[in-house]
């Protein structure tokens, strides 16, 4: 009561204007002294008022608002950057550090630049006036046409026989719109009536139009409106929308390479998505093919190599054909241990986020020879505080000046068998009659003690290693070509690894095998490495893999989205 008695001065004229008239109310109406207070003070209270105040600044600022930058996500990571790099950041740089990896505030950055970067121009030209009688059924769009094709797929209705809209992509010029939907039927296009053509003339009647395309549409019944996904890929094969036969429209695809994130805006259609290369702010988004049809082409692709194969075997006797799909790749003695069936085509990926003292396992792969071991040794011996490597347990009795716990963990071969059937170690394998294995929970302890622990184990342990316990960061150490690794590895008098018991130099045959046996681990696992260093001289390759681990310490890279959620 007393709140409208007492005339604070109210900044905003329609505040005022409501406390008067409630004042007047109350003279009139016979109404509760109590609700009339309250609603004095809410209209006076300094939280309102500044709400208000808000309102009208935006209101009127409305028409001149720009965002000033579209990349305020780039800036968050790069000022991480800076901070990760700082010698001794203060509390300051710590407290916005971790403001800054918050998700929360990742979204918002997200969003902003979204929004940032959308571009709601052109402006168009008055809609023409006069319209079909029946206007309430029909709809006018008109878009500019540009290099940028109108972003929407038109197909014919198979029960009615009329064109209709087939699709929207994102972000093109029908989106941005807001006023073409799935589903809508053209009956115009620039004046040309197409009730009863086919999708080519339409297409046509596009192709030749320039400047402003005026549609006539009669709306579908329910507006099926588009809700962007926030779901991440990385693609494991390569794509050419111009080489695909199947695609509804080829000038409607994104090509993209392997190993490309993309961000999948809308799957709606079980055989083709539509998605954008991750970090390309370019406004349409493109069809590529679904999982769904990828994997039901790389099925038929091997289905016909697999009849090739059977076409070509000498007196028409085939082998069995697990064999022969494998001998069309590689000579299939070696490939047994390969999982055929195993199908890469996108793996759903969501951002890491480097954790302060809980550093990523480095797990090396590599054909046998390679030189992971050597990368391995001048980690742990360039800083031994930081980078370990688990201690391997074997079943053979130690040889003189060999220490328990430092060269090797000599155990019962009982207890290798124990763990092994449990599947507790990383690998193990038999040598000369003794086992050998490395223990997954020695792995662990070193992780949650701090180390960066260094593992270069066989490809198959990629099995249990990548995982989103350990998340590991999988780098495939590669040979150079034949040439470079003959002269490489003589210059450098290095020892072959495939005799143990002599120190002989490689011969050509094993470098050679080596090289292949690198391009079938490739074929294979490729999905899983998340780098590819090629060791060709000793010291760049080292300099790049110490680049790679100080990029996994201060950048958030994808992963696997399980290992994240
Ligand atoms: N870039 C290089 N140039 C010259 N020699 C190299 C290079 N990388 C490694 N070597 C040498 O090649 C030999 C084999 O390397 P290493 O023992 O590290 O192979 P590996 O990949 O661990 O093999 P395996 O898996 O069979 O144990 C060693 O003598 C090593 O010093």
């Amino acid at each position: 009561m007393t709140a409208i008695m007492s005339h604070t001065p109210i900044g905003d004229p329609a505040l005022t204007g409501l406390v008067q008239r409630l004042e007047q109310a109350k003279n009139q109406l016979d109404s509760d002294d109590e609700d009339f207070g309250f609603l004095a003070e809410l209209l006076r209270s300094r939280g309102l008022q500044a709400l208000v105040q808000v309102h009208s600044k935006v209101n009127s600022a409305k028409k001149s608002m720009q965002p000033v930058m579209s990349n305020a996500e780039d800036m968050a990571i790069a000022l991480m950057k800076e901070i990760h790099f700082k010698n001794i950041p203060s509390a300051d740089a710590i407290e916005l550090f971790a403001i800054l990896q918050s998700c929360h505030l990742q979204g918002v950055l997200q969003s902003h630049d979204s929004i940032a970067s959308k571009d709601f121009s052109p402006h168009l030209p008055d809609i023409p006036t006069e319209v079909d009688e029946d206007e309430e059924t029909v709809k006018i769009v008109q878009l500019v046409k540009s290099h940028d094709p109108m972003g929407a797929t038109i197909k014919q209705d198979e029960q009615t026989g009329a064109i209709v809209i087939a699709r929207i992509l994102h972000g093109g010029a029908a989106d941005r719109s807001g006023l073409i939907h799935v589903g809508d039927e053209v009956h115009e296009v620039n004046g040309h009536y197409v009730v009863g053509s086919t999708p080519a003339h339409v297409l046509q009647i596009l192709m030749e139009a320039e400047g402003t395309i005026t549609f006539k549409l009669v709306p579908a019944g329910s507006s099926a409106h588009l809700r962007e996904s926030k779901v991440r890929v990385r693609a494991y094969f390569d794509y050419d929308p111009k080489q695909d036969k199947h695609i509804p429209c080829k000038e409607a695809g994104l090509s993209f390479s392997k190993r490309d994130i993309l961000h999948i805006v809308a799957q709606d259609d079980p055989f083709w998505w539509q998605a954008r290369r991750e970090g390309d702010r370019s406004m349409r988004a493109g069809l590529i093919p679904s999982r769904q049809l990828q994997e039901r082409r790389i099925a038929a692709q091997r289905a016909e190599g697999k009849a090739k194969a059977k076409a070509k075997s000498p007196g028409g006797c085939a082998p069995s054909s697990a064999t022969r799909v494998k001998m069309i790749h590689y000579d299939a003695a070696e490939s047994e241990e390969f999982d055929r069936e195993e199908v890469a085509t996108y793996e759903e990926v969501a951002r890491l986020y480097p954790r302060p003292g809980l550093p990523r396992p480095v797990v090396l792969i590599g054909p046998p020879g390679v030189g992971r071991n050597e990368l391995k040794r001048r980690l742990v011996a360039i800083d031994p505080d930081k980078f370990r490597s688990p201690v391997p347990m074997t079943s053979r009795p130690p040889r003189p000046g060999e220490v328990d716990g430092r060269d090797y963990q000599f155990v019962d071969r009982s207890k290798l068998h124990e763990l092994a059937e449990a599947g507790q170690l990383v690998e193990h394998g038999e040598y000369k009659g003794h086992m050998y294995g490395t223990p997954l929970e020695d792995v662990r302890t070193l992780v949650n003690a701090g180390y960066v622990v260094i593992v270069n184990p066989h490809y198959q342990a990629l099995k249990y290693l990548r995982c989103a316990e350990l998340k590991p960061y999988v780098i495939f150490i590669e040979p150079p070509p034949l040439a470079l690794l003959k002269e490489s590895r003589a210059a450098a008098h290095a020892t072959s690894t495939f005799d143990a018991d002599t120190t002989r130099p490689f011969t050509e045959e094993e470098l050679k095998k080596m090289l292949k046996s690198s391009q079938r681990i490739q074929y294979h696992y490729s999905h899983c490495f998340d780098e590819v260093i090629v060791n060709d001289v000793l010291s760049s390759a080292f300099t790049r893999l110490m680049d790679a681990i100080q990029r996994l310490e201060s950048e958030p890279l994808w992963v696997p989205a399980s290992w994240v959620q």
